[in-house]
């Protein structure tokens, strides 16, 4: 489905993808983790196609993605930082999302979820925090696609709203799609994740499962796992 080969990116002087490879062969939900500036964003914007590798190969489905577009109509994105126009209000926002994507979408159905139909009339730039990643989740979801990826979902999220974020990931996983998922908060990766894809160094450091990085961490707690790979200390 996804093959990313040799794939490297720098940034000045900072290489922040090194010869980094990674396939993810099947549907469910992949946590991409690591330490602050260790290259996640810049990987999965690699493969959105919204930075240009300076070296290596990403495949989905068999072919190159570099330099083209239509595979993007089957991601669905939820950017770290939303940019909305502040001038618009959601419904305006929602419509204009409707019209870019042209598929079905259920947008109705994610306002509900999420609680914000009062704040359909009013201007994103007078949203709080909180309701303004409620937008952009309803965005992320509302149209039907193989891929989703959501960098740093629970942003500003509210419990009630990221449990409805959790029910809402295991309804669309259990549709068959991948989802790729970027999050420092622990506790919800481990509830919403098969298997996790540690990045470290520019390469992948650790891929599998939740159970077997605890194994080899010797690790029964998720976050001093996760503390032990990036400070090395497993081995
Ligand atoms: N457009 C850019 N220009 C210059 N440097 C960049 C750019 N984008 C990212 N970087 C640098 O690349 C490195 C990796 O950034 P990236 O955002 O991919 O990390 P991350 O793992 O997603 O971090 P975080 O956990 O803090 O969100 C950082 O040092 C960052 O400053």
């Amino acid at each position: 489905m996804i093959d990313i080969k040799n794939l490297s990116k720098k940034f000045g002087e900072i290489e922040v993808l090194k010869d980094l490879n990674l396939e993810i062969t099947k549907g469910g939900v992949f946590a991409i983790l690591g330490p602050n500036g260790s290259g996640k964003t810049t990987l999965i914007k690699s493969f959105l196609g919204m930075i240009i590798p300076d070296k290596g190969t990403i495949d989905y489905n068999g072919k190159s993605v570099l330099g083209e577009w239509e595979y993007r109509t089957n991601i669905s994105y939820l950017p770290q930082i939303a940019n909305f126009p502040n001038n618009l209000t959601v419904s305006e926002l929602i419509n204009m999302v409707k019209n870019l994507r042209n598929k079905d979408t259920n947008e109705d159905e994610l306002i509900d979820l999420f609680k914000i139909e009062k704040f359909k009339n009013k201007k994103l730039g007078v949203l709080s925090g909180g309701t303004k990643q409620k937008v952009n989740l309803v965005l992320s979801f509302m149209v039907d696609t193989d891929i989703i990826i959501l960098d740093e979902p629970t942003t500003g999220l509210d419990p009630v709203s990221v449990i409805s974020l959790k029910e809402l990931i295991e309804k669309e996983k259990n549709k068959g799609k991948t989802i790729l998922i970027t999050s420092h908060i622990i506790n919800f990766v481990e509830e919403v994740s098969d298997d996790i894809i540690f990045l470290l160094d520019g390469k992948i450091y650790f891929k599998g499962s939740i159970a077997l990085l605890k194994e080899q961490t010797n690790n029964t707690n998720l976050e001093m796992a996760i503390a032990n790979l990036i400070l090395k200390q497993y081995d």
